[in-house]
């Protein structure tokens, strides 16, 4: 019997390919890309075989043989494997890690006669979410800006990413769509891969392409699927018959072998970084694997990054721009201030608030008001003596939660009943500080007892379905002020919302974080992007958005309230170029845990001191602003390099040298860090 030897990735931490041997006849090798069942340990567990070869430096007396290929599967395609082995490079972590999570759990774990099964139901159904008999609504005609931009698109030829920078409700969605279609039309094997920052924006877009692509088999992916629906719309995308790809960051490591181009909605969209594990940036793999497979990539939004927007700016990404609504006689809302130092709220709300939230029920219009706060109040305290609730495992308030009657934190999920007196006076009057979203709710429905009120945060939207039901309830009009967080601040086309009301915001004006002023700019152009997305009435006012504050006079709100994205970025830009930051810097962040923080302190000086280095500054150590997490603390080094391939090579041979340190510490390397 001839025999080959399969290196295969294990989703193993450190080293992650091992070699195995498999009896074959020649000529009837296994193939890189298939998966194969080993025996790694005491364990048996499912691998991705990345070369196939016929020699290995592991002893004969210790290669062990691959129990079992999963030779039904088409093969990973070598772009893919790419892709993967790019990923686990760029990011610093073993290829196993980056390329078995990509691939189902069910396909990892299922056995060979349940696969069989799969697939054959796979080739009855199309995917699970297969064509829709419907037939196609007509497509609107398109505006000139939005004609243009979509030509552009749907044109495109070889590597080419383009900025389409349009601002909120310019109808970039139709631009995708049409885009997609000639991008469909041309190549009956076409697939295209479209990326939502959120869930909860899946199924409206999810509903614009069916509706316009009946016949046309569109899979999704995000993490709420169920292991078995999320195996069919894998496959359906990794064999080809799913023609559009949906879905959240996690997509972008799907398996597409036609694929012809990528749209990134909401580009500047956070949510895109993934926030533990491999830490990547959803966004870049997609202009990475574009390049690769020399297609078009579209990054779409109305507040681009301002990677993107400095990229556009030399010109290495085509910027295409949508100035206007898209609604006939849609414009941008009038963005006012309300001084809170003048008009004094009560409950939350000015005067000028709540007169024109009245004014909008009169008129059977719809009003959102947005608090970044979920909860009912951040804190509770004692009057008397000065006690605040503190998580006790965490650098955190403990969040009161009136409908449970809970204190709760948000950081380490820890509850709490509500105590009746004071913990260290015994005084009676302990009471809520500050306002969440479950107290402007409270404090609305005395306000506005006949109006219909909806709060949709993540705790009224626990169920599986129940954002969606929230959502289509507005959509139908059933509602007459929407409460919410950054749930319903993005993408969302509300078409009846004439009023947007923002409390709040000041907080994030003095962060310390130097993305934190991009990242609230973004946010209020995207929440006031809600208001006045449908045609005026005759005669009908223009839509409103009020921004209750104490800073009337900060530049950030004046931009705001000109609509001026371009300057501000440019001025933001600007700012980081001078103060040598991000995209004029490149960025890693080391992060420690320990018991204590001494501990984690000591590793990251061991951490700066072990490697030296030419181009390269390590920062000295520094705890995180939210040190105690659930009794852990956490410290953090920052690494710089003005070239991105000297932070690279650095980071490579300074991982090998920080395996070697003894600390009781859990570590972990972000490349690119967005929070620091
Ligand atoms: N050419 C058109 N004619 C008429 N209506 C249009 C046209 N294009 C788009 N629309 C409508 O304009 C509205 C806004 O479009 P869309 O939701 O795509 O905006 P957007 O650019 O994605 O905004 P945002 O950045 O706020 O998400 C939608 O109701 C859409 O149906
Ligand atoms: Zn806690």
């Amino acid at each position: 019997m001839a025999y080959c030897i399969l290196t295969i990735a294990l989703d193993t931490p450190l080293n992650s390919c091992f070699d195995y041997r498999w009896p074959c006849a020649p000529g009837a090798e296994p193939l890189a890309g298939q998966l194969a069942q080993v025996s790694f340990g005491h364990r048996e567990v499912v691998g991705l075989i990345v070369n196939v070869g016929d020699r290995t430096d592991v002893p004969a007396d210790k290669l062990k043989d691959a129990i079992a290929v999963r030779s039904q599967l088409t093969p990973l395609s070598g772009d893919w494997l790419a892709l993967a082995a790019f990923a686990a490079d760029y990011y610093q972590r073993p290829l196993g890690e980056v390329a078995l999570p990509g691939v189902p759990k069910n396909l990892r774990v299922l056995t060979t006669v349940a696969l069989d099964r799969a697939i054959k139901k796979l080739a009855k159904l199309g995917a699970s979410g297969a064509a829709s008999d419907a037939t196609a609504i007509d497509t609107p005609p398109l505006n000139g800006a939005q004609q243009i931009a979509t030509d552009a698109i749907g044109g495109a030829v070889g590597f080419t990413p383009i900025l389409l920078y349009g601002v909120t409700g310019s109808g970039k969605t139709e631009v995708y769509l049409q885009a997609c279609a000639q991008v469909l039309a041309r190549d009956a094997n076409a697939q295209i891969l479209i990326l939502v920052p959120e869930i909860n924006l899946t199924p409206q877009l999810e509903g614009n392409i069916r509706a316009r692509f009946p016949g046309l088999t569109l899979a999704t992916l995000h993490s709420s699927l169920s292991e078995g629906e999320r195996m069919l719309h894998w496959l359906a995308a990794h064999q080809g018959q799913a023609r559009i790809i949906l879905g959240t960051r996690l997509a972008i490591l799907a398996s597409l072998p036609h694929l012809q181009l990528i749209v990134i909605d909401e580009e500047h969209d956070p949510s895109y970084k993934q926030q533990e594990g491999l830490r990547y940036s959803a966004r870049d793999l997609a202009v990475w694997r574009a390049r690769q497979l020399a297609i078009p990539v579209v990054l779409g939004s109305a507040t681009p990054s301002l990677e993107s927007w400095h990229h556009a700016g030399s010109r290495r990404y085509r910027k295409l721009e949508l100035r206007e609504r898209a609604v006939k006689d849609a414009v941008l809302p009038r963005v006012k201030l309300l001084d809170m130092e003048k008009d004094k709220p009560k409950d939350g709300l000015t005067s000028h608030l709540v007169a024109a939230l009245r004014q909008r029920i009169e008129r059977g219009e719809q009003s959102l008001l947005f608090l970044n706060r979920r909860g009912y109040a951040p804190v509770i305290t004692c009057e008397t003596c000065g006690w605040i609730s503190e998580c006790t495992r965490c650098t955190a308030f403990m969040v009161l939660h009136k409908p449970e009657s809970r204190l709760r934190c948000h950081h380490c999920s820890l509850e709490l009943r509500i105590p009746r007196n004071c913990p260290t006076c015994g005084n009676v009057d302990i009471a809520p500080l500050g306002r969440g979203t479950q107290r402007v709710e409270e404090g609305l429905r005395e306000l506005f007892p006949q109006a219909r009120i909806l709060r949709i945060d993540a705790d009224s939207t626990r169920k599986k379905g129940s954002a969606q039901a929230a959502f289509d309830s507005v959509h139908r009009g059933e509602v007459d002020i929407l409460i919410g967080t950054q749930m319903v601040a993005k993408g969302h086309d509300f078409k009846q919302l004439t009023l947007v009301g923002i409390l709040n915001p000041d907080t994030a004006l003095f962060s310390h974080d130097y993305r934190a002023s991009e990242r609230l700019f973004a946010q209020l152009m995207q929440v006031a992007g809600r208001a006045g997305r449908a045609a005026r009435n005759e005669g009908g006012s223009v839509s409103e958005v009020l921004v209750q504050t104490r800073y009337v006079a900060h530049p950030l709100y004046a931009a705001v309230v000109g609509h001026d994205y371009d300057r501000f970025a440019t001025s933001l830009l600007e700012e980081r170029r001078q103060a040598a930051l991000p995209p004029y810097m490149y960025q890693a962040l080391l992060r420690a845990e320990a018991r204590e923080l001494a501990v984690a302190i000591e590793f990251l000086e061991q951490a700066r001191d072990c490697l030296a280095h030419q181009g390269i500054t390590l920062h000295d150590p520094i705890p995180m602003t939210m040190t105690r997490v659930h009794n852990v603390d956490r410290a953090q080094l920052l690494v710089e390099s003005c070239s991105r391939p000297a932070l690279q090579a650095f980071l490579k041979a300074w991982l090998a040298l920080l395996r070697d340190i003894k600390s009781r510490v859990k570590w972990s390397l972000e490349v690119d860090p967005l929070d620091i």
